[in-house]
């Protein structure tokens, strides 16, 4: 059986340069560790601000390293420097829009400024790439509610059997006919 591979990649100008520590990165791993119930590994990565970096960076831990799923974390807000969804988009095939509007949806339950973020969800080959905001604690708030649709997705995609923590997320599939 195939381990799901899970690229980690945080996207922050400051968290780069070292001018803060990166708790983006961790944040995700230590959401995965409770999250999910079935075997899987992570590779991180740090990028700047950097629209060709952030492409770069997504296309390396899918062409290379064969991710599944791509969580990014930072740039997706309004600033001149955000580009992390135009990023996402230059090495996409496809967008599913359902994700960022499920984000923005479970996102408003804690901020109004859930609408800032431009996040988006979409697809390189058979590897799922979504985008998470910035601010540390919007993983979890996010995770713990968009997770039940993504090993589905993960399987659609012909991608390994993921399965969650039900105390954290309750993975949902469909019924078989
Ligand atoms: N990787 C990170 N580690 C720790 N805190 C972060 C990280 N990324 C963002 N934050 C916090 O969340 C806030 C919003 O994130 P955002 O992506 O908008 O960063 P920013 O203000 O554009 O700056 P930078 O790109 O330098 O992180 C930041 O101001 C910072 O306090
Ligand atoms: N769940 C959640 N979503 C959130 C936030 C948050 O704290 N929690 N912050 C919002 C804010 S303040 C901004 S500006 C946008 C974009 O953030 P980013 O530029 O750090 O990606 O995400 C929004 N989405």
């Amino acid at each position: 059986m195939e381990t799901l591979k899970v690229g980690v990649l945080t996207v922050s100008d400051r968290a780069f340069s070292g001018e803060y520590e990166d708790r983006g990165g961790p944040g995700i791993v230590a959401w995965l560790e409770k999250g999910l119930s079935t075997p899987y590994e992570t590779l991180a990565r740090i990028v700047p601000d950097e629209r060709e970096q952030i492409s770069a960076a997504i296309v390396e831990l899918i062409d290379q390293h064969a991710c599944h799923l791509v969580l990014t974390t930072g740039g997706t807000g309004p600033a001149p420097r955000d580009v992390t969804p135009e990023a996402t988009l230059d090495v996409a095939d496809k967008e599913l829009p359902g994700f960022g509007e499920r984000m923005r949806q479970i996102s408003l339950n804690y901020v109004p400024t859930a609408i800032l973020s431009r996040q988006v969800g979409a697809i390189r080959g058979t590897s799922l790439i979504v985008n998470l905001p910035g601010q540390p604690k919007s993983i979890a708030e996010i995770l713990d509610v968009l997770f039940a649709s993504i090993p589905y997705c993960l399987e659609l995609m012909g991608g390994p059997l993921v399965d969650t923590n039900p105390e954290v997320v309750v993975a949902f599939r469909p019924k078989k006919k």
